[in-house]
């Protein structure tokens, strides 16, 4: 696959099997999606390309209306549904008919083809149900059930792009266990993550893209560790980032000081972060440990609640973003697609763009040699690929998307940074390269909250972890901060159980 000169995949090949979960890994811009989108006519490959399903050359370019048929579906980064569209709605999108008389969707026959899928599945899921009043497990299974309505049993195959990325424990064993079932009657799975656990516990075999190129084609998993594939889509191993060393708070420096925050489920939350330290927050779906950054940076209202940084009080009911921005506040959102870039503008455009806006300079054309220097000095530090200054942000892969994102709001040196699942989607050396930014912005003086579900995050970014319940919090771990202790905080579970038990399949 070639855009303009870019040669983004070469001579890569891939089967799947019929009954397989097969794992898709490779570091961030290793062609994943591209391939994804080649399978399903987002893309048209160079000549020379064969796609195949259940024995049966496709056309090509793949047309949706032929893959439909022949039972591919794919769903999509973070489960891909309208959080305000009804369950039955998600489901039939783009697929509604009208009935020839009266010109109407029959909502009848609708609900019929919904609740066809969801008894196949064996789940009661309420159909008239906005999906955003959903538990997340429910989510799981609406975006799993559309992607299976057009899949025979034992035939076709499902392709989850980066699906598993914003579900929390419990949902991703639900989510594991349907994946189960679904393989067990022969369709096969293509499950792209960069949950590197997800595929040694789940997954039957693996294929790991570099650089547009297949490393490993369908190695079989079992005897596989995480650092085994780390090392397979790296080329190299991790230099461990496990010894955190203790924050340097600087001595007199005032910490800032987060006092009695209320909004839609958190309640009267209060914690202090020092200048130097990443205090991390986290707890179970619906907890409210992932309302704090947007009631803190404006994004999202306060109903009560005071931030002290720098020697100023603001005041959280009313404050708006922009003068949370003023103040130091730097917020760095979950899910870049919709909330943190501009797709259609130029890594410096997106990178400089919170300066220009508190210069009053906004959309201005950036021609300053400072500037320039800015943005090549931040992803030389993130290391940002290609690295290209010009390049549309829309154009990148997912997890170099996430690095500009952070560098937009580091380069503008706040006090308080606030960050949500700041490494979600991006491969494991980015990840290192991300936490370590992080961990020296801390070190330069900034204070850091980062609210996320990921153990493993947390436990290498934050010398305190706060666990909420019920809106509140109900633990400081502080210290070694293992990932099965936060673990163990979250869910009282103890150890982590495997995400997938396999079973005994049998099938050839
Ligand atoms: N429309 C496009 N035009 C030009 N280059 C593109 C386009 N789409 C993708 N690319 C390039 O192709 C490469 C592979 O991108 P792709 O999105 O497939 O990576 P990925 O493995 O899915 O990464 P991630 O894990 O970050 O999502 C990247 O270098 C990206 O910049």
């Amino acid at each position: 696959m070639t855009f303009g000169t870019a040669r983004v995949l070469k001579d890569v090949s891939l089967q799947v099997r019929a009954g397989e979960i097969h794992g898709l890994i490779g570091q961030n811009g290793s062609g994943k999606s591209t391939l994804a989108k080649v399978l399903t006519g987002i893309h048209t490959p160079d000549p020379g390309a064969r796609v195949a399903v259940d024995g049966t050359d496709l056309r090509l370019p793949v047309r949706p209306g032929e893959i439909r048929t022949r039972g591919v579906a794919v769903v999509h980064q973070t489960l891909g549904l309208v959080r305000d569209a009804s369950v039955v709605e998600n489901m039939r999108i783009g697929r509604l008919t009208a009935s020839r008389f009266l010109r109407r969707i029959d909502w009848h026959r609708e609900r019929a083809a919904a609740t066809e899928v969801f008894e196949r599945l064996g789940r009661v899921v309420p159909l008239d149900a906005p999906v955003g009043t959903l538990r997340e497990d429910e989510r799981a299974t609406v975006a799993i059930a559309r992607a299976l309505q057009d899949v025979h049993a034992g035939t076709g195959l499902i392709i989850f792009d980066e699906s598993t990325r914003a579900l929390s424990r419990p949902a991703l064993e639900h989510f594991f266990t349907i994946l189960d079932e679904i393989v067990a009657t022969g369709t096969a799975v293509l499950l792209i993550t960069h949950r590197l656990e997800e595929v040694v516990d789940a997954a039957d075999r693996v294929t790991v893209l570099r650089d547009g190129a297949v490393v490993e084609g369908g190695r079989e998993l079992a005897g596989t560790s995480e650092a085994d594939l780390t090392a397979m889509m790296l080329g190299r191993n991790l230099i461990d980032l496990e010894n955190r060393g203790t924050a340097e708070i600087a001595a007199g420096a005032a910490p800032v000081l987060i006092e009695a925050v209320t909004g839609r489920r958190a309640r009267n939350v209060s914690f202090a972060v020092a200048p130097g330290e990443v205090v991390g927050l986290t707890g179970l779906g619906g907890s409210g440990y992932d309302d704090v950054p947007y009631l803190i940076s404006g994004a999202s209202p306060a109903s009560a609640g005071t931030v002290f940084l720098s020697g100023a009080e603001l005041p959280l009911a009313g404050l708006t973003p922009s003068a949370a921005i003023r103040a130091g506040i730097a917020l760095v959102p979950e899910g870049r697609e919709h909330s943190g870039l501009a797709m259609a503008m130029t890594v410096t455009e997106n990178v400089t763009f919170p300066q220009t806006a508190r210069a009053g300079r906004a959309l201005l054309p950036v021609r300053r040699p400072r500037e320039k220097a800015l943005v090549a000095d931040w992803m030389t530090r993130l290391d940002v690929q290609p690295r290209e200054p010009r390049m549309v942000v829309g154009t990148l892969s997912g997890g170099n998307q996430q690095k500009v994102l952070l560098a937009k709001w580091l380069a503008l040196g706040p006090a308080l940074l606030v960050l949500h699942e700041p490494t979600q989607a991006v491969d494991v050396g980015a990840r290192h390269t991300i936490v370590a930014t992080i961990r020296a912005a801390a070190h330069a003086g900034c204070a850091v909250v980062v609210a996320g579900s990921d153990e493993n995050e947390l436990s290498l970014l934050c010398d305190r972890v706060l666990v909420f319940a019920d809106g509140e919090i109900q633990k400081e771990l502080s210290g070694e901060l293992t990932p099965d202790e936060i673990v163990h905080a979250i869910y009282a579970t103890g150890t982590r159980a495997p995400l997938r038990r396999r079973l005994e399949k049998g099938l050839t």
